[in-house]
C-alpha cells in the first residue's frame, strides 16, 4: 500500500529506535530526565523563545496553550477551517470553558483587519478576547503557508490589544522549507508556539510547545493536570531530537513530491482543489462521477491510501516514507482509474 493519508504515518528510522535504546533517562516529573531537556533547550533556541516543553501530540499542545493563555467565558479568534477548530473535538470548550470566534481566511491567512475586527470591546454583556490562533502551514487550505507579513501585522495588532497570539505550528518546518524564512522569525510574531515533531519530521510521538519561562511554567503544570506527567520521556525524546535537527532538513524532498503528484493529478485529467505549496495535495472530483468518499475507495482498490477532505475533496501528503516511485506508481492509478469514467 501507498501510504498518503497523512504526514502522521511516518515510522521511526532505525537511527531514531537505536538513539532510543541508547537514551539517557530519568523522571521528568522531577525534571530529571537530560534527553527532554536538552530536546526542550534546542527547540526553544530554534524557536528564539525562552523555554519549551515536550508535549505527547499537537492537540496537547494547542489545547495547553488555550488552558495557559486564557479563562473560562474568553473568546479566542482562529480561522474557520483551523485544526484549532475543526479537529479538536471542542476542547477548547470542554476543557479551557472558552467559545471560539471563526474568521474566514484566504488559503488560512485571516486578513489583519478582519482580526482586528472580530476583538471584542470591553462591554458587560461581551465575552473578552483571550487569544487569537494562527496555523502555518494550514492544512486544510491545502498546506498553504501564511504569509509572513500577515503575521507580523496580526502580532502587532494583538500587542496594540494586549492579547496573546499562539501558532499552530505542527507543519511550521514545511513552511520554513519552503519559504526560507527562518522558524526563529516565523515564531517572533507569536507569543507561543506549537511544533510537530511526529508529522514530516518523523518522530514516532511528540510535538514541542515554546514561549516564555513563565508560559511553559503553567504549561508544565497543565500537561500534569491532564495526565501528561511523564517519567522516563528521553525512550521518546531521543528519536524526537533527530527529528527536529536532522530530518527538518529533507522536507524539500516531499515538497518535490507533492509538485510531482500535483502534475500527475492535471496529466490524469483530475482538477487540484488549491495550487501545491508544500507537502498536501487536494484533489477535487466535482467534475467526475465520483464523491470524495469513492475515490478515496477507488484508490484503496488500487493499492493507495487517501482521505476524504471534503464533499468533493482527496488529500494526499507526501513523507518521509514516500519515494518517487511510489508518486509515479499513484499517477498510474490515477490515469487507469480516468480512463474507466
Ligand atoms: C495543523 C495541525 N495542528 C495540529 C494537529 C494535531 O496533531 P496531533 O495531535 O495529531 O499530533 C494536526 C494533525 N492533523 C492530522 C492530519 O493532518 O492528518 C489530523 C487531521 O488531525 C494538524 O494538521
Amino acid at each position: 500500500m501507498i501510504d498518503l493519508r497523512s504526514d502522521t504515518v511516518t515510522k521511526p528510522t532505525q537511527e531514531m529506535r537505536e538513539a532510543s535504546f541508547h537514551a539517557e533517562v530519568g523522571d521528568d516529573v522531577y525534571v530529571e530526565d537530560p534527553t527532554v531537556q536538552l530536546l526542550e533547550e534546542k527547540a526553544a533556541e530554534m524557536l528564539g523563545k525562552e523555554a519549551a516543553l515536550f508535549v505527547t501530540s499537537g492537540v496537547q499542545g494547542n489545547q495547553i496553550a488555550v488552558l495557559a493563555h486564557t479563562r473560562p467565558g474568553n473568546e479566542i479568534i482562529l480561522e474557520e477551517e483551523s485544526h484549532l477548530f475543526y479537529y479538536e473535538g471542542a476542547a477548547i470548550s470542554a476543557f479551557a470553558g472558552v467559545q471560539p470566534r471563526t474568521v474566514k481566511g484566504n488559503r488560512g491567512a485571516m486578513h489583519p483587519a478582519d482580526v482586528e475586527a472580530a476583538i471584542r470591546p470591553e462591554d458587560v454583556h461581551l465575552p473578552e478576547t483571550g487569544l487569537i490562533v494562527l496555523e502555518n502551514t494550514h492544512n486544510r487550505a491545502g498546506g498553504a503557508v501564511i504569509p509572513l507579513e500577515t503575521m507580523s501585522a496580526t502580532y502587532d495588532l494583538a500587542q496594540r490589544n494586549h492579547i496573546p497570539v499562539h501558532l499552530d505550528g505542527a507543519r511550521l518546518f514545511n513552511a520554513v522549507s519552503t519559504s526560507g524564512i527562518s522558524a526563529k522569525e516565523y515564531a517572533s510574531y507569536t507569543d507561543t508556539v506549537q511544533i510537530c515533531l511526529s508529522k514530516g519530521l518523523g518522530a514516532p510521538i511528540g510535538s514541542i510547545i515554546a514561549g516564555s519561562k513563565e508560559f511553559i511554567t503553567q504549561a508544565r503544570k497543565w500537561r500534569k493536570r491532564l495526565g501528561g506527567g511523564l517519567r522516563q520521556v528521553g525512550v521518546i525524546a531521543a528519536p524526537a531530537m533527530i527529528a527536529l535537527t536532522e530530518m527538518s532538513k529533507r522536507l524539500h524532498e516531499d515538497h518535490g513530491n507533492a509538485k510531482k503528484l500535483e502534475q500527475g493529478i492535471k496529466e490524469a485529467g483530475f482538477e487540484l482543489a488549491y495550487p501545491v505549496e508544500t507537502n498536501i495535495v487536494i484533489m477535487d472530483v466535482a467534475n467526475t462521477p465520483f464523491d470524495g468518499a469513492q475515490m478515496v475507495e477507488k484508490l484503496g482498490e488500487s493499492g493507495v491510501k487517501a482521505v476524504q477532505f471534503g464533499p468533493t475533496l482527496v488529500r494526499f501528503v507526501t513523507h518521509f516514507d514516500i519515494n518517487e516511485q511510489d508518486i509515479n506508481r499513484t499517477i498510474e492509478i490515477l490515469k487507469s482509474i480516468k480512463s474507466m469514467l
